[in-house]
């Protein structure tokens, strides 16, 4: 395997942008509370989930624990489901606010009884000055549109979708497409987050990537942490959504290694030659990423886990010990009932993207992985990929 090296000559700084103290600090700061009360004067803040997937429902348990204990927010939280009718002949939504466990994408979980589900995404959202998007991307254009307009007030954002979108004009974050769609502030929440381990509250690490206000970041730090989930926020919202965006194309490759049973030597070099592409895609595409947003959860710690123990590697995984022969939507619609991958579509935006830029050659992993994905070339390329042209 041959590794290029243009872009990757410089050696990662040992600092983090951030300080775990700051965290702790503010955490535990009896004087903070949200900064930005709701509509009509009301001093506390209201939080809706707009999304109830794995990942969705576990935000919302995390949420839910905290706005009763935290004075500054209301104790309801507002979790929008797309509705779906189960098996039985009810309505998921019907099931959650019955039963408290989201039985479809989260069973045997109890997310709170301060969780309030509703199908309705317009009335979901209306009263609430906090929104939490936690959709599988390829949702997002869509959801955005049905919001447009009916977001107002002095309302703030925060995406932990990991994914993009790919327009005409190049590629758009999802919190940049909420921010443009909705006109509102937009951070992000990413990291080494297996959901199902969260929910039954094994410690794990996040970041919060933000743009401007330390202020509202300080506030999504509270909602969100607990002893079992520490919370660090950075001032680079670009690095951190990369990072939780392009490791799923890493995943993918990790599977493929984990398919074809090439070991653990393989699979290290897969996840270090796909960090170095995460870290150089980004900064060509927003060039005031910082290298040390690599090194949190959301960079580094997120590679590993997804290559371990995500579904993009377990689906990768079956589609390459089915040599090839079996399709990603028909193993995702077999092996995840419902949750869905992002690997694979992300793969395809990269792609476009590294097309489009003239860029192909310098990120063989992203195109490699891509190429499998559609047939074009066999999963044992993802370590022969000096052999054929991108
Ligand atoms: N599950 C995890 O461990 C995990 C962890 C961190 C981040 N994430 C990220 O969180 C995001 C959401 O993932 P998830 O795990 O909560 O979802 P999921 O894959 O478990 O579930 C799919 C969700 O999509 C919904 N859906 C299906 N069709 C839809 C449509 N047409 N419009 C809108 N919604 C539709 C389903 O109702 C369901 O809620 C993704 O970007 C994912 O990468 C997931
Ligand atoms: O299960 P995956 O592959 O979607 O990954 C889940 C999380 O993103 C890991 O942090």
């Amino acid at each position: 395997m041959r590794i290029r090296s243009s872009f990757f000559s410089s050696i990662f700084l040992l600092s983090s942008s951030s300080s775990p103290s700051s965290f702790f600090s503010s955490r535990f700061s009896s004087s903070l509370s949200a900064m930005f009360p709701g509509a009509n004067g009301d001093l506390k803040s209201r939080v809706t989930v707009v999304g109830s997937g794995n990942w969705g429902s576990v935000a919302a348990k995390l949420i839910a624990s905290n706005a009763l204990k935290l004075p500054s927010f209301h104790d309801e939280v507002r979790m929008w489901v797309f509705e779906e009718v189960l098996p039985n002949g009810e309505k998921l939504t019907d099931v959650i606010n019955t039963t408290n466990e989201n039985v479809k994408y989260l069973p045997g979980i109890k997310l709170g009884r301060n969780v309030v589900a509703d199908p309705d995404l317009e009335n979901a959202v209306k009263e609430a000055n906090m929104l939490v998007f936690v959709t599988p991307h390829q949702f997002m254009g869509g959801i955005c549109k049905m919001l447009k307009g009916k977001v107002t007030g002095e309302v703030e954002a925060i995406s932990l979708v990991k994914g993009m979108e790919v327009k005409k004009e190049g590629p758009c974050m999802i919190s940049s497409l909420i921010s443009k769609e909705l006109g509102i502030n937009c951070c992000v929440l990413m990291g080494a987050n297996i959901a199902n381990e969260i929910a039954v509250e094994k410690f794990s690490e996040a970041t919060v990537g933000y743009r401007e206000s330390r202020e509202i970041a300080d506030t999504w730090v509270q909602l969100f942490s607990t002893p079992y989930f520490m919370v660090t926020p950075v001032h680079d919202v670009e690095g951190v959504e990369l990072c939780g965006t392009l490791k799923n194309v890493v995943a993918i490759a990790a599977g493929f290694v984990d398919g074809l049973e090439m070991g653990n030597n393989t699979k290290a070099a897969i996840m270090r030659i796909g960090l170095r592409e995460m870290r150089a895609l980004s900064k060509l595409l927003f060039p005031s990423v910082k290298d040390s947003t690599f090194f949190e959860s959301c960079g580094v710690a997120d590679v590993i886990t997804t290559c371990l123990g995500g579904r993009n590697r377990r689906v990768a995984e079956a589609f390459a010990q089915s040599g090839g022969k079996r399709s990603f939507d028909e193993l995702e619609a077999e092996m995840l009932q419902g949750q869905k991958l992002q690997g694979v579509s992300t793969a395809r935006e990269v792609y476009e993207v590294l097309n489009h830029c003239g860029w192909m050659e310098m990120f063989p992993l992203f195109s490699t992985v891509h190429q499998i994905c559609t047939g074009r070339l066999k999963p044992e390329a993802i370590v022969h990929y000096r052999d054929h042209k991108a």
